[in-house]
């Protein structure tokens, strides 16, 4: 079920954040049955990366955040300022509507239990959730296609970028991925960390009716990517992909964390 690449404008179009976040981000089925492992695997790792190896700074950039937050439960507590950022507008407005409280917003509630838990205290989630909703200050527009992603805004380098399954839909080929990982690697501070979340070994993906182009990766092609712009890769884990086959052809969903060279 390969096809071609769902460019930028397919994205504006045609994604639907809803049905996306039902479809990837529901906690468990109606019947409460299995918990979402990808999700849950997703959330132990930015759990690790922040609250247990201690990753820390001034100022987080989440790159192609999509219509998520999920993201940002861990580095909430590690940092005094986060930057949403997305490429289309009805994933910067979902983001919003649910930093507004709005009643129409994604109910992240399971996820928020679950780090807390990770965290020790389950019963903490509605102050977990107060917290991401006060250190997200702005909400921006992004294109990883260009040099400066953030473009026409200049932005101070960050302590951190984060990325989740952004580069690999958004990128037609290897040679794009590459240069697209160094735009958003220039967002970093020397010494800073890049984090990373990847489909490997996935070429599509469906939300809803619609099925989107994803640029088929192996482990070795991220991890020379993220070298090549500059990075040394501190840790890594892949897990077997959870998502329905009728949902993608993702092999892997692959867990990076990287420190920038400082130059000297
Ligand atoms: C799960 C999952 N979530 N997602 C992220 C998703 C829905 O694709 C998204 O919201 N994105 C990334 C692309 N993005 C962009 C598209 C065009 C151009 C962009 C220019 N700059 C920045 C971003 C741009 C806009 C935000 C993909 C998967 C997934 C992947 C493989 C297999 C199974 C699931």
């Amino acid at each position: 079920m390969e096809g071609d690449f769902t460019g930028k404008d397919v994205y504006g179009k045609h994604f639907a954040p809803k049905d996306y976040l039902k479809m990837y981000y529901s906690f468990s089925k109606e019947d409460g049955t299995q918990e979402n492992r990808a999700l849950t695997f997703y959330l132990q790792k930015f759990h690790k990366t922040f609250t247990v190896d201690g990753v820390k700074g001034d100022t987080l950039i989440d790159i192609g955040s999509g219509p998520t937050i999920y993201q940002f439960l861990s580095s909430c507590g590690s940092f005094r300022e986060i930057i949403a950022t997305d490429y289309t507008d009805q994933n910067r407005e979902e983001i919003k509507r649910w930093l507004k409280k709005d009643p129409d917003a994604f109910d992240w509630s399971q996820a928020l239990k679950y780090v807390c838990e990770l965290e020790g205290d389950r019963e903490k989630w509605v102050e977990k959730g107060e917290k991401v909703q006060s250190t997200i200050r702005r909400v921006l527009k992004c294109d990883v296609t260009q040099v400066n992603p953030l473009a026409p805004l200049v932005v101070a380098q960050a302590s951190c970028v984060t990325s989740t399954f952004c580069l690999d839909s958004a990128c037609k080929d290897v040679t794009a991925y590459r240069a697209a990982l160094k735009n958003v690697g220039s967002l970093v501070k020397p010494g800073g960390h890049l984090v990373l979340l990847v489909a490997l070994g996935a070429s599509f993906y469906m939300v809803g009716e619609q099925m989107f182009f994803n640029l088929y990766l192996e482990k070795e092609t991220v991890d020379s990517a993220v070298t090549e712009a500059g990075f040394d890769i501190l840790w890594s884990e892949g897990a077997k992909n959870s998502y329905s086959p009728i949902h993608s052809d993702c092999k892997t969903v692959y867990f990076l964390v990287a420190q920038k060279r400082i130059k000297v």
